[in-house]
């Protein structure tokens, strides 16, 4: 009876609480509510000493989502999220995998130099009831952390920076890599105009599949290492945080699959640079500063891109030489075609590659690949824009052996012997060497294929013996030709002498008779000689 009584009272007491919360909600003028609960909060500060600090998802910005709230989530979901019972998975945009993250109202503690703090994802919903074809589009989520206010030092210094940084790497992490090309049309990418457009890069190659010197091999990786852990250092040096690499050799070296191991191994994206679509020096700057961070910056056969050296000059000349003829329908398209055709300049490149604008944002590599490394301009290569430059060659026996451990799962075998002589006599290109270690149906296994090599090999050697010979033909050709036509020239030459000596003998004759003939007449007309 006491009981039931007791819980009446209890109950009475509650609802006439929730009737003065509603009626103090709803009637009380609104300054002095917000006069009432600062003071509320004041008095709980007393008595309650933990610090709270909120994190919305959409701050500032209505339709951006706040980068701090995205790090923290990604933070969590790393280092706390396997302690949560209740967890959300959703895709994120431009991520590898799901991300799983605290679920509304889910608390999680983390610590921190032995500090201990608590996370709690929240999320609210507006009270209108309006109508809404987006049900959840008003919905705001935030996280809240709680710590103890004698940590506050220390988390608002140290803490709050670590989650942030540590977030952005594991979104960098996690991100789906992208190859980005530059083509004539803008296209839009995160709500902004840009010359790049992307696919997935999604190109298997590692340092593991390449074939080549694995002293060479070892010294990239060591460079590309020192380079990706390099920001203090470069600070400290005074230098923009890129380095320039050249790539160069014969067609089918490696030298493209070479980029995309070194993209897969630094994690970077990659910009491949079609320097002929690229209208003038302005528009190479403005993709410049459109490339974001840990990126790799291509341009593939940078000889042929661009007549970079005399280009300008040259066609200025031949406008002025065809200034009048420039009427004429068809030499007219051609102009309209030249007009099309890239301006950017050798100037233009060096400064893309180490003017001002070069050190706008930062962990940027420069890959240059050529076939002629000679026709290029010392100016474009010089150390400081291309700072390591990279021989790939013919294939050696250590390359080979990689490529047989790739292709065939063969690191010994009783043809290798031969191979190695036979590598050591010939050039072949590790792309003709791979397409032969290739099986081709499922009867093919490694014999036959290192078999197919050998004869691969043994046939290149023979065609390379034939071309010298025919070069050795050729050449000795060429030079007797060219004895040929200097002794007919001096035949010619001589004969022509003697020709115009003749004629000034002829002609002195002539002289002679000219002068007797004169002297006929003066003696027919007077008669008689006079010495
Ligand atoms: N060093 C290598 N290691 C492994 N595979 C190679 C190597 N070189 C060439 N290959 C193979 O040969 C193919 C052609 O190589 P790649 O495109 O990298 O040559 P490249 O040097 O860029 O030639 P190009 O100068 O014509 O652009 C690749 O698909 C790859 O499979
Ligand atoms: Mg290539």
């Amino acid at each position: 009876m006491v009981m039931g009584e007791m819980w009446s009272q209890v109950g009475s007491v509650i609802a006439s609480l929730m009737f003065a919360y509603a009626m103090f909600q709803q009637y009380f003028p609104y300054d002095l509510r917000r006069y009432l609960s600062k003071y509320t909060n004041k008095i709980l500060g007393f008595v309650y000493p933990y610090i709270e600090i909120t994190f919305h998802e959409y701050s500032g910005d209505r339709f951006k989502r706040s980068e701090v709230y995205v790090a923290i989530q990604n933070y969590l979901s790393a280092n706390s999220s396997s302690r949560a019972k209740r967890l959300k998975a959703h895709d994120i945009k431009d991520s590898k995998s799901l991300v799983l993250s605290l679920d509304d109202n889910e608390e999680v503690s983390d610590e921190f130099q032995g500090v201990k703090l608590w996370w709690t994802s929240y999320k609210s919903v507006p009270k209108n009831n309006s109508f809404s074809l987006y049900p959840d589009s008003d919905e705001k989520r935030y996280y809240r952390l709680t710590f103890h206010r004698r940590h506050r030092d220390l988390i608002t210094s140290s803490y709050l920076n670590h989650i942030v940084k540590e977030g952005k790497g594991i979104a960098i992490k996690n991100r789906q890599r992208k190859l980005y090309t530059n083509g004539s049309n803008d296209s839009w990418y995160g709500g902004k105009r840009t010359k790049w457009s992307h696919v997935l890069f999604e190109h298997p190659a590692s340092f593991d599949t390449l074939a080549m010197d694995p002293k060479t091999k070892q010294e990239i990786i060591n460079d590309l290492l020192k380079f990706k852990k390099g920001k203090e250092y470069y600070a400290k040096i005074g230098k923009a945080w890129k380095r320039g690499y050249l790539l160069y050799g014969p067609p089918g070296t490696g030298k493209s699959t070479m980029i995309s191991a070194i993209a897969n191994f630094l994690d970077y994206d990659v910009y491949d640079l079609e320097l002929t679509a690229v209208k003038d020096n302005t528009e190479l700057r403005k993709l410049l500063i459109d490339t974001s961070n840990k990126s790799i910056i291509v341009i593939e056969d940078i000889d042929c891109s661009l007549d970079l050296t005399g280009q300008r000059k040259k066609k200025e000349k031949e406008k002025e030489e065809d200034k009048e003829q420039s009427k004429d329908p068809l030499r007219k398209k051609a102009e309209e075609e030249d007009m099309n055709k890239s301006k950017v300049t050798l100037s233009g490149l060096l400064n893309f590659i180490d003017g001002i604008w070069s050190a706008c944002g930062g962990e940027r590599l420069i890959v240059f690949t050529t076939n002629y490394v000679d026709k290029l301009d010392p100016a474009l290569i010089r150390r400081g824009r291309m700072d390591k430059h990279i021989e790939l060659s013919y294939c050696s026996f250590e390359a080979f052996k990689v490529l047989a451990k790739n292709y065939l799962d063969v690191e010994s075998h009783d043809l290798f012997s031969t191979i190695e002589r036979l590598l050591g006599e010939t050039d072949i290109t590790p792309a003709d060497v791979a397409e032969n270690l290739m099986p081709k149906s499922d009867d093919e296994d490694a014999d036959v294929c290192l078999k197919n090599l050998v004869e691969a090999i043994g046939k290149a050697k023979e065609d390379a013996i034939r071309k010298k010979a025919e070069e050795e033909e050729k050449l000795k050709a060429e030079e007797e030709a060219k004895l040929k036509a200097e002794e007919e020239e001096k035949k010619k030459a001589e004969k022509e002498k003697l020709e115009k000596e003749k004629e000034s003998e002829g002609n002195s004759g002539k002289e002679d008779v000219k002068c007797n003939g004169t002297l006929d007449k003066e003696v027919k007309e007077n008669g008689s000689v006079t010495t």
